[in-house]
C-alpha cells in the first residue's frame, strides 16, 4: 500500500478537500484525516468569472494564470496542513504521492473539452513531491463522458455493502454509482445537486447555501416551474452522461417572482426529483448519500419520499462523505501511476477501460 493524498476542487467551489488514504489503487488501507482548506470570496469571485468565461478563455489569459497560481497555492497549503494532521497521528507515515484534480471550469465532453486548471509542476516543487493530474482527458479522447470518475472508488469503498445499493454524491453537480445484485456496475450524473440552491440562496440573501434547509422548509413547492425544470432534455437521455455545473445556469430564470423560500423548496424538490427521474436496472435496496448536500435534511427528506428506498448518510457505513470524491483522486492516482483503468463502459459510456492521469516529478534540488 502507498501514502497518498488526494485533492478536490469541486463544483461548489468552497474550498478544497484534501484526504490521505493508503491503497494499492485496488483495496483501501487506512482511511487517514482530511480537512478542507476554504478558498477567500476574492478567490471564489475569480474562480466564478472563469466559469462564465471558460468557452472562450485562452489558456495565456491573465486573469487566469493568476487564479491557478492561487488555487495551485492554496492545494500546497492543505497538502501541508494535512501532513501535520497526519504528524501527529501517525509520525511514521511517508507520503508517496498526491492526486491532484484541479478545479473544473468547463466540461463539455461532446466536443472533445473537459478543463480542469491547476499548475501540477508548481505543485509538485512546493510539496516536494509527485504530482499525478490530469484525470479526466485520456477518457474524453477516447469518446467518454469524462466523469463521473469516482465508481470505481465507490465500488471498492462498499465492496462489503449488500446489492444491489446506490452511492449518490450530492456535491454542486449530484452523480450516482449504482452497483446491481451481479455486481454490474452504472454510473452517470444525475443533475443539480446543491450549486442551483446555493445560486439562489446567494442571489437573494447574499448567504453562500440553504444552512440546514431552512429556507426550503419554510417554502411551498411550485411544481409547474418543477416540471418546467424537469423537461430538461438530460433527463431523458440514458446513462452514461454528464453534466457542466452551468447546464441549469439558465433555470434560476424560471424561478423569477417565487420568494425566496418557495425558490429553495422548488430548487430542493428539483434535485431529488432528478435523482429519482433515474431508470436503473434494478431497485436499489438502499441510496448511500455523500458530498455536502446529505447535510441539508429537508433534501434527505424530500429525497427519500421520492425513491420510495431508505437513504442513508455514507457515515452509516463508517466512511467519511465529506472526503469521499478527494479520497477517490488518491486512489485514482495510484491507479493511473500502474496503469489501471480510471473509466469503464458502464461508467463513462467509454467504449473500452480506460487509465488516464499524467504524473509530474518534483524538480529535483541539487
Ligand atoms: N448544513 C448544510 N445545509 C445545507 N447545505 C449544506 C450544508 N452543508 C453543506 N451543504 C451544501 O454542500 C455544498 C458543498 O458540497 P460538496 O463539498 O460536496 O461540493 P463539491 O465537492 O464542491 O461539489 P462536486 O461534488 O459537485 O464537485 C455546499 O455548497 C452546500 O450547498
Ligand atoms: C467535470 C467534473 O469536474 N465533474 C465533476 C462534477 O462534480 C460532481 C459531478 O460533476 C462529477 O461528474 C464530477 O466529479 C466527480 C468527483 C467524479 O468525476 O466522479
Amino acid at each position: 500500500m502507498q501514502s497518498v493524498i488526494g485533492l478536490m476542487s469541486g463544483t461548489s467551489l468552497d474550498g478544497v478537500d484534501a484526504a490521505w488514504i493508503e491503497t494499492d489503487g485496488e483495496r483501501i488501507g487506512w482511511q487517514g484525516p482530511s480537512l478542507t482548506l476554504p478558498y477567500s470570496p476574492e478567490l471564489r469571485k475569480r474562480l466564478r468569472a472563469l466559469l462564465d468565461r471558460a468557452p472562450t478563455l485562452f489558456a495565456s489569459d491573465p486573469d487566469l494564470l493568476d487564479a491557478v497560481q492561487a488555487l495551485t497555492l492554496r492545494h500546497a497549503e492543505a497538502v501541508q496542513a494535512l501532513r501535520e494532521k497526519v504528524e501527529v497521528v501517525r509520525p511514521e507515515s511517508r507520503l508517496d504521492i498526491i492526486g491532484f484534480h484541479g478545479q473544473t471550469i468547463l466540461h463539455d465532453p461532446t466536443h472533445g473539452r473537459t478543463w480542469q486548471i491547476g499548475d501540477a509542476a508548481l505543485l509538485a516543487e512546493k510539496t516536494e513531491t509527485p504530482v499525478v493530474y490530469d484525470f479526466r482527458s485520456a477518457d474524453v479522447a477516447a469518446g467518454g463522458q469524462g466523469a463521473p470518475l469516482v465508481p470505481v472508488y465507490h465500488v471498492a469503498l462498499a465492496a462489503d455493502v449488500a446489492r444491489p445499493v446506490a452511492l449518490l454524491n450530492l456535491g454542486g453537480v449530484g452523480n450516482v454509482t449504482f452497483i446491481g445484485a451481479s455486481g454490474s456496475i452504472l454510473a452517470c450524473d444525475t443533475g443539480p445537486g446543491n450549486a442551483l440552491i446555493d445560486d439562489w440562496v446567494l442571489r437573494h440573501t447574499g448567504i453562500p447555501c440553504d444552512i440546514d434547509g431552512q429556507l426550503a422548509k419554510a417554502g411551498v413547492i411550485d411544481v409547474p416551474v418543477l416540471n418546467g425544470l424537469l423537461d430538461d432534455p438530460f433527463f431523458t437521455q440514458a446513462a452514461p452522461k454528464s453534466l457542466d455545473r452551468q447546464h441549469f445556469h439558465a433555470a434560476l430564470d424560471a424561478l423569477a417572482g417565487l420568494s425566496v423560500e418557495d425558490g429553495a423548496a422548488t430548487l430542493t424538490a428539483f434535485t431529488a426529483a432528478s435523482v429519482a427521474s433515474l431508470s436503473l436496472p434494478e431497485k436499489p435496496g438502499r441510496w448511500i448519500v455523500c458530498g455536502g448536500g446529505r447535510h441539508n435534511p429537508v433534501l434527505m427528506r424530500v429525497l427519500a419520499e421520492r425513491l420510495n428506498a431508505p437513504v442513508e448518510s455514507a457515515e452509516r457505513h463508517g466512511w467519511d462523505g465529506d472526503a469521499m470524491e478527494a479520497q477517490c483522486f488518491g486512489f485514482l492516482a495510484i491507479r493511473s501511476v500502474k496503469g489501471l483503468p480510471l473509466s469503464f463502459p458502464g461508467t463513462t459510456g467509454v467504449p473500452y477501460p480506460v487509465s488516464g492521469g499524467i504524473t509530474i516529478q518534483p524538480v529535483r534540488r541539487t
